[in-house]
């Protein structure tokens, strides 16, 4: 089992049981650690460990130290990363790379080294592009590192093949019970809604609710329209992230999707009508298509018991619903921001920062920011949709999901 050293006569208890163990959700704030973050506390958890970016710089190795040794947590879930779609990927290579060996880097030796032997489990979330762009399909396991990868994503999935042989040398060298889970494509609530770096779902979900506000005749779209992906609600996701920490630990990574698939153009059809937009769609076809098909065989998965439940459909209504509730492809422009918060522009230039007080100002900072606008971490499961979706996305907009630290901010 893990890198505790256990006592034989203690009984341990599963990590469902074990509701009021620390658990460390690295990035919690963002798609995948929010969803993940909502289950835990619906499942009974009390002791959860939220650190922002702004609280715990998670490249900076000293600080990931030091907080494991002051910590301590029980399981680990790492949910942080540099995440971006296709353009994003191949226009920030050395980010994509770079920042995402270092977080799992850190975490992962972390774990082992600083937390006293405390950590008993550790989950690392990589993601479908670690396969070859010609893997056979629908993608098993064993497909990992038997070809050449798709270019507009290679460095990203270089480093999260890396986590995934760290968390194998770290299991078979120092038993940490280290495991990894593979996802599809994902969507849903805390989405980045960003223009261009964003992911396919929630850029199109934003591109034709402002055509439809606008009142224009077309809507582009990028591609050719002929790739096929795979889309995971991430309240799903969330659900297979709990079920592996409770029943699985064994060395080779473990797919999770949805096993259905559609079109691009399909996609594009079906966002189209969910949002109400009556007008055409227009293909720009210099921008890339990417990986032709990403299939994903969950069948391990599905062996263990677990299966995907929720439609594409009634995931993207859902996500669109949330969208409009919280602002969140509203609040990502500058002056819409600005309009939205009724502070005023930061004459700093660059950024245009909205600013709510001087001091808010002054500290430029997601923390300031936050506290500016009222918001709080919180485990209350009744204040978790106002927090999150609401002034969370703005600053989101600002400096998650356009990334303070990221080359676009
Ligand atoms: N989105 C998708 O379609 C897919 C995602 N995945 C995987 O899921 C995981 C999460 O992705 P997703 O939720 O979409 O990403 P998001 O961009 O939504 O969230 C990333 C999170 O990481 C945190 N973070 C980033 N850099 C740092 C840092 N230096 N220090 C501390 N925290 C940091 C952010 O913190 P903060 O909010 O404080 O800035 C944010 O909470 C990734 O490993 C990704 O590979 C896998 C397949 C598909
Ligand atoms: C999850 C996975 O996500 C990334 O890979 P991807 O699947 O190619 O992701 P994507 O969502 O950005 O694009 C999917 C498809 O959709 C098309 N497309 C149309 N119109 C828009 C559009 O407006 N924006 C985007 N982003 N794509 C568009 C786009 O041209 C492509 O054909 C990895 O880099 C990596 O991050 C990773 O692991």
């Amino acid at each position: 089992m893990g890198a505790e050293s256990a006592d034989a006569a203690e009984e341990i208890p599963s990590f469902l049981s074990d509701t009021a163990a620390k658990v460390f959700v690295a990035g919690h704030r963002g798609l995948v650690g929010s969803a993940i973050h909502r289950k835990l506390v619906a499942l009974g958890f009390t002791n959860l460990l939220l650190r922002t970016h702004t609280d715990l710089d998670l490249t900076r190795q000293a600080d990931v130290e030091a907080f494991f040794a002051a910590e301590r947590p029980r399981y680990v879930i790492v949910a942080a990363a540099k995440v971006g779609g296709i353009h994003a990927n191949s226009s920030y290579p050395a980010d994509f790379i770079a920042v995402n060996l270092q977080i799992q880097t850190n975490i992962i030796d972390a774990a082992l080294r600083c937390a006293g032997g405390a950590v008993r489990k550790l989950l690392f979330l990589g993601s479908s592009c670690i396969y070859p762009k010609h893997a056979p399909q629908p993608i098993p396991e064993s497909a990992l590192l038997s070809g050449p990868l798709e270019p507009t994503n290679e460095w990203y999935a270089i480093a999260k093949i890396a986590g995934i042989k760290m968390c194998q040398a770290y299991r078979i060298q120092h038993g940490l019970d280290a495991i990894s889970s593979m996802p599809t494509n994902l969507y849903g609530p805390q989405d980045n809604f960003h223009p261009e770096n964003s992911h396919v779902l929630p850029a199109l979900i934003r591109r034709f609710h402002n055509a439809k506000v606008a009142g224009d005749k077309e809507v582009v779209v990028w591609g050719t329209g002929s790739p096929l992906r795979e889309f995971l609600h991430v309240d799903d996701l969330a659900d297979a992230v709990v079920f592996l920490m409770d029943r699985y630990s064994g060395l080779e990574h473990v797919n999770v999707g949805s096993g259905k698939e559609v079109t691009i153009k399909e996609l594009a059809e079906l966002v189209k009508e969910v949002v109400g937009f009556k007008g055409e769609l227009v293909w720009d076809k210099t921008k890339p298509d990417g990986t032709p098909r990403k299939l994903m065989d969950s069948s391990k998965l599905a062996a263990m018991g677990w299966e995907a439940k929720i439609p594409l459909r009634q995931g993207l209504v859902d996500t669109y619903n949330w969208a409009s509730a919280s602002g969140a492809y509203l609040a990502v422009e500058e002056n819409e921001l600005i309009e939205h918060s009724g502070g005023a522009v930061d004459e700093s230039g660059g950024s245009g920062w909205a600013a709510f007080s001087l001091a808010a100002k002054r500290e430029h900072t997601a923390a300031a920011f936050e506290r500016e606008m009222g918001f709080e971490e919180t485990t209350d499961p009744a204040r978790l949709p106002t927090t999150l979706n609401v002034n969370h996305f703005k600053i989101r907009a600002r400096i998650g999901g356009g990334r303070k630290s990221g080359p676009w901010d």
